[in-house]
């Protein structure tokens, strides 16, 4: 994966271009993928845009976004830019202008071209009683589906252990199931299953026990960034939040500056990670445990066996008593086994995606390194971060009796996809999780009846035991994925028709040559329904996620096409070729978008008609953000708090 530019994040995206002869003042805007073969680029490339429908309050706006800017928090903040939003605002978990920003949301998107997955969101002006009983999928016959019609990917311990075409053929029904359904369920180990259990009883006593001040004490905010740890809540919902901290006696010392239980984070900023990279090793032998496992791919290595850092979560705070003792060790290990069988689907199921080794290796290097790697491993080129990117959230979502439902606009949640790659969810006590399908057209209640099948053999409370379902756990694919995915296929895309150079507008408008294209994988788009009143409902998601500051992958021969001394590789014959850009300058598009392609290039689905959003409605749009999408949340707006 490429070396980060050292563009600061909070610098406006350098659009000039440098005479064709003069070397690039700074580093080019192209960080190399591989290699450093375009460091001595002499002339840069035009800017190259990508443009993101998004979907808002039923309204299509399109957003030209420079595709080379890869920085994940560069493509927010001209997401931002092209709304026509200031500096500061969040949306949906990741700040635009200076601070943090997490991984990608977009609000919707709408695919004008084959290449784009439609991801339709709703607008909010849907009445939201329409939307407070979903229409369920009806469960199909197939008996490979679940109890809701949730089709099971049987992807289990026991499966990933025994053989690799069973590990492989699980992860294609894993990546099947994902694309079809946008939710997979996977069952977990009985000893796992176990520790869900226990972990749900402990939570319920904690959020029960506890006095509120007490609980805000173990809140614990780092640098600027609003990544926290320990206790917040927001509105019905309360939570406990585990992250790595390793710590140690530098970082302790400049994470402990940052404790506080205020939402408002400090300015001080956590030390830059190395930014070199490389490809991720994955722990695998606590999950797999023979000689005869398969690695993830044929060229991961195993890390070498020496011991872990002492305590991964040194600079949490955790609950004091009467929270069980066993709180803090089944917490600590309830993230340990979600982390690490996140992190053990991910590289199979990018591969069942057909997504190629090598690019695999690019995804796996956005990770932070398994938080176990010893410090001086040398099976990452990143050092464990002072606080990890990936979260598991310990919730307790309560709705007192006899209250008004909430409806989606007013739920705890909105509607969201997660940030990051994958969600890894073990089932709830009580329903709530509602997933939209990929293609909106309907909703999934993805707990009802495994919550319902389990309560049967629960103890009278009905709390604490959900039977064998507490072997279910959910899967989503987070919305960072699903656009490093569409990037990925972007990239092969290029490479298939050797379409490259003289600027090109990236809006797919030629003919794909790759026989398995990269499979694009929809982002699991779901709220939580708070329609079970009078009982708590605790649930324990775990985030796996990319480090903010990772770099969203490119297309190589876009920098290479433009080097003298690297010309690009010949291109295999193309029969449609890409038109030159008309965006091939120093200004960034206009908005809204170039023309569209002559019908003849134009792929055979008929894009849906595009808006030209005027500046009163883009002024529109940042209002409906502003007001409703961070005062309601009804899309997920989040506030830094959150994090
Ligand atoms: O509580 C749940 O089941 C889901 C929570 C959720 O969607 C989230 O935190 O992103
Ligand atoms: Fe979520």
């Amino acid at each position: 994966m490429a070396v980060e530019s050292p563009t600061s994040a909070h610098a406006p995206a350098p659009m000039a271009q440098p005479p064709p002869d003069a070397p690039p003042k700074t580093t080019p805007l192209y960080p190399p993928p591989h290699e450093s073969k375009m460091s001595d680029l002499h002339v840069p490339p035009p800017p190259i845009y990508q443009y993101y429908n998004m979907l808002l309050d039923g309204k299509v706006y399109r957003i030209p976004v420079r595709l080379p800017l890869m920085r994940i928090e560069e493509v927010h903040k001209q997401l931002g830019d092209g709304l026509g939003l200031g500096e500061d605002v969040t949306i949906s978990g990741f700040k635009i202008g200076s601070g943090t920003y997490f991984p990608f949301f977009h609000l919707g998107r709408l695919p004008p071209w084959d290449i784009y997955e439609p991801i339709l969101v709703p607008s909010s002006s849907t009445s939201p009683s329409s939307l407070r009983s979903p229409p369920f999928f009806a469960p199909p016959s197939d008996s490979t589906y679940g109890p809701l019609g949730i089709p099971l990917a049987h992807l289990t311990p026991a499966s990933l252990a025994t053989t690799p075409d069973l590990y492989h053929a699980a992860s294609r029904s894993l990546a099947d199931v994902l694309c079809t359904t946008g939710y997979a369920v996977v069952r977990a180990s009985k000893e796992d299953a176990n520790m869900f259990r226990v972990a749900r009883r402990e939570a319920l006593q904690y959020f029960k026990d506890i006095p509120e001040e007490e609980k805000k004490k173990t809140r614990k905010v780092f640098g600027n960034e609003g990544k926290f740890v320990g206790y917040a809540k927001t509105g019905a919902r309360e939570w406990f939040q585990v992250r790595t901290t390793p710590g140690g006696e530098v970082r302790q010392k400049s994470s402990e500056e940052h404790v506080g239980t205020s939402a408002q984070a400090s300015e001080t900023r956590l030390p830059e990670e190395n930014n070199t990279t490389g490809p991720a090793a994955i722990e695998l032998r606590p999950m797999l445990p023979s000689e005869t496992l398969p690695p993830t791919s044929p060229d991961t290595k195993l890390p070498s066996p020496s011991s872990p850092p002492d305590d991964p979560f040194s600079l949490m705070h955790w609950p004091p008593a009467p929270t069980p003792s066993s709180f803090r060790p089944t917490m600590t290990a309830l993230y340990a086994t979600l982390d690490r069988l996140s992190r053990l689907m991910l590289p199979p199921l990018l591969s069942a995606l057909n997504v190629p080794t090598h690019m695999v290796h690019e995804v796996e290097a956005m990770l932070d390194p398994p938080f176990d790697t010893p410090p001086n491993s040398t099976s990452t080129d990143h050092p464990p971060p002072e606080v990890g990117s990936s979260v598991l959230r310990v919730y307790q979502y309560y709705r007192a009796p006899n209250t008004p439902l909430p409806g989606l606009a007013n739920a705890a949640t909105g509607l969201h996809a997660d940030m990051g790659f994958l969600t890894l969810s073990p089932v709830s006590n009580v329903p709530g999780l509602v997933g939209m399908g990929p293609r909106c057209d309907g909703w999934v209640d993805v707990e009802s009846g495994l919550v319902a099948q389990g309560e049967k053999g629960a103890d009278a409370e009905g709390e604490e035991d959900n039977g064998a379902v507490d072997e279910a756990v959910f899967v989503m694919a987070g919305d960072t994925l699903s656009e490093v995915l569409r990037r990925l296929r972007l990239r092969e895309h290029f490479e298939a028709v050797g379409a490259l150079g003289g600027g090109v507008n990236v809006e797919p408008n030629v003919e794909r040559k790759s026989k398995d294209p990269i499979t694009a994988l929809p982002p699991g788009l779901h709220y939580v329904d708070e329609k079970v009143m009078g009982k708590a409902r605790i649930s324990m998601p775990f985030f796996l996620r990319p480090r903010p500051t990772s770099l969203l992958p490119v297309l190589p021969q876009l920098s290479v096409s433009f080097s003298s001394d690297h010309p690009s590789p010949a291109p295999p014959p193309s029969t449609t070729p890409v038109p030159s850009s008309p965006t091939a300058s120093d200004a960034p598009p206009s908005f809204p978008p170039p023309p569209v392609p002559p019908a003849s290039l134009a792929a055979p689905a008929p894009p849906p008609p595009l808006r030209t959003a005027t500046p009163e409605e883009i002024q529109t749009v940042a209002d409906f953000i502003e007001k409703e999408v961070f005062m309601k949340r009804p899309w997920s707006g989040r506030a830094k708090g959150d994090y």
